[in-house]
């Protein structure tokens, strides 16, 4: 078994008033995609907010490797016609660690190398606010991969992407995961997708959840979207 990333031991969060996840347990291991599904204001997000540590659970524990590095790519987000930064300049906004006003020869060869893992190498110079809705999903996925993450979580980040451009996203996701064993958490609500992509699934309902490897999702839920 892989090292483990993240576990998450009977974890509960509430909301005033508002019970959200209760007594919530499982683990992702490196080299996992994870797919986590579940109907419109079951929790999804909330638990990526506690993972990213901007919650904290009302019991339980979750523990996250000391150190891990984590990318996140957000819900689509529309950018104006008029943004100015090019989608290369966009990408390099992201870098942490010591600020230069310029990019140093090693930062500029990592965003070449990551506009290339997300397929946008042929537009790197088109302002962002021209870039198509997929381009622009892929330079907020290429802007979370540029620290090197271990963990990449997606959060419905293809929900408003056409069916293409959806699997031509997840396409890049996968072969990160295949040939560098980037561990992914993925959120969405489309089964399809979550049935095709991701190794094991974890589905929360109101009345609690289930998870196992993909193949044990139940196959009724693989026709259309699930809300
Ligand atoms: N800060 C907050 N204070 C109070 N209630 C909240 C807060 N954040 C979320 N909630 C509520 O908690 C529930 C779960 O929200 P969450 O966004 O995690 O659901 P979700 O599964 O991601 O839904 P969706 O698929 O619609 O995005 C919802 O009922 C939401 O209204």
């Amino acid at each position: 078994m892989n090292e483990t990333l993240i576990s998450v031991e009977q974890l509960s969060l509430s909301f005033p008033n508002h019970l959200v996840l209760s007594d919530l347990s499982f683990k992702v291991h490196r080299g996992e995609f994870l797919g986590i599904i579940g109907e419109n204001g079951v929790g999804k997000t909330t638990l990526v907010r506690l993972i990213l540590e901007q919650l904290r659970p009302s019991a339980g524990k979750i523990n996250i490797k000391p150190g891990l590095k984590i990318g996140y790519v957000p819900q689509f987000r529309n950018v104006d016609v008029e943004y100015p930064l090019s989608i290369e300049d966009f990408i390099s906004l992201n870098f942490t660690g010591i600020k230069l006003p310029w990019l140093s020869r090693k930062e500029k060869a990592k965003v070449q190398s990551v506009i290339k893992q997300v397929n946008l190498d042929h537009i790197a110079k088109r302002p962002l606010g021209l870039a198509s809705g997929g381009e622009k999903q892929k330079a907020y996925l290429a802007q979370a991969l540029i620290n090197d993450p271990d963990l990449l979580i997606l959060d419905e980040s293809t929900a408003s992407l056409d069916p293409n451009t959806k699997r031509e996203l997840l396409d890049v996701v996968l072969r990160l995961n295949k040939e560098l064993g980037l561990t992914v958490i993925f959120v969405s609500h489309d089964m399809q997708v979550i049935h095709e992509y991701p190794d094991h699934f974890l589905w929360l309902t109101k009345q609690g959840y289930t998870q196992g490897p993909i193949d044990e999702l139940h196959n009724d839920s693989k026709e259309g979207e699930y809300v």
